[in-house]
């Protein structure tokens, strides 16, 4: 196989005028980004662009437009989309299993896609379970478990090649505090040697487990900063909805956000 000469300390991934679009639809219109290693928190109402943009970050979809490169790789090229697969953790929205599978069988099938060397799988897929609080249930059949203990298989799936980059879309959905919060742990330690890009709807996930955060609205950035930035964002906006400084924060910047867009279609 083709070597590529891609340092370890490569950027985590930039894209510049990305645009992806369905038929009648702009999911993504134009984003600029550039994300390196530490836990980023992915913001933004129902269809904002969140999945849409994890899905061209996971090579599993193409941009409309714009240029992409991941882990210093072009996605483009087969042979360096080949090496960001192998280099990739990603737990889509929907995650696909075989009920009949174990969890063991599972994970090891997708170590086993992306390319964990056949020695080191079973301490790795071990190893996988027991940081999502699996080890327990390894040999247990998919079929037998509960919608959250699933998302904690498609978590272990994602962190089992030790990724440098590590996508993941609405970890949390169906989690129990108890889980959460231990994930939020997880996300910590991955983000010390990896870049993470977490999806989610809870604010609260951002707050506890991300440095950074973007917020996405309408297909484009909102806002991008660190969780006390987006809190201090909300200023003396004593309108803007929410339960807690950061709920106001978040609301408050897609308000300004939505006007901002307002002016520039009157203008
Ligand atoms: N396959 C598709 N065909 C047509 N339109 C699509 C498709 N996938 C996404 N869209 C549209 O693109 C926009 C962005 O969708 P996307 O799923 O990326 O948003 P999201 O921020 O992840 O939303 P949610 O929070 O609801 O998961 C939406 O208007 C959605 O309807």
């Amino acid at each position: 196989m083709r070597q590529i000469p891609v340092p370890r300390t490569s950027p985590g991934l930039s894209v510049r005028g990305l645009t992806v679009r369905f038929r009648g639809t702009t999911a993504l219109n134009d984003v600029d980004l550039s994300l390196g290693r530490g836990v980023h928190g992915l913001l933004g109402p129902n269809g904002a662009g969140k999945t849409s943009l994890l899905r061209v970050l996971a090579t599993v979809a193409r941009p409309t437009e714009g240029d992409v490169r991941i882990l210093g790789l072009d996605p483009q090229e087969l042979g360096e989309r080949t090496e960001i697969r192998r280099r990739l953790g990603y737990l889509p929205q929907e995650f696909g299993y075989y009920p009949t599978y174990t969890v063991r069988e599972m994970v090891t099938y997708l170590a086993w896609l992306k390319d964990v060397p056949g020695a080191q799988a079973p301490a790795a897929v071990e190893r996988a379970a027991e940081r999502v609080g699996l080890g327990p249930a390894l040999d247990k059949k998919l079929r037998t478990l509960s919608g959250g203990e699933i998302r904690r298989v498609g978590i272990a799936q994602a962190v089992v090649n030790e990724p440098d980059l590590l996508l993941l879309d609405e970890p949390t959905a169906g989690l129990d505090p108890e889980r959460r919060l231990e994930f939020r742990g997880l996300l910590r330690e991955l983000g010390e040697t990896a870049t993470v890009l977490v999806s989610t709807h809870l604010v609260e996930d951002v707050a506890a487990a991300c440095a950074e955060v973007t917020l996405l609205e309408a297909g484009r950035p909102a806002f991008r900063g660190t969780p006390d930035d987006l809190i201090a964002s909300a200023g003396t906006d004593a309108e803007a909805p929410g339960d807690s400084p950061l709920e106001r924060g978040y609301t408050s910047a897609l308000r300004r956000h939505r006007s901002e867009r307002a002016q520039e279609v009157t203008a």
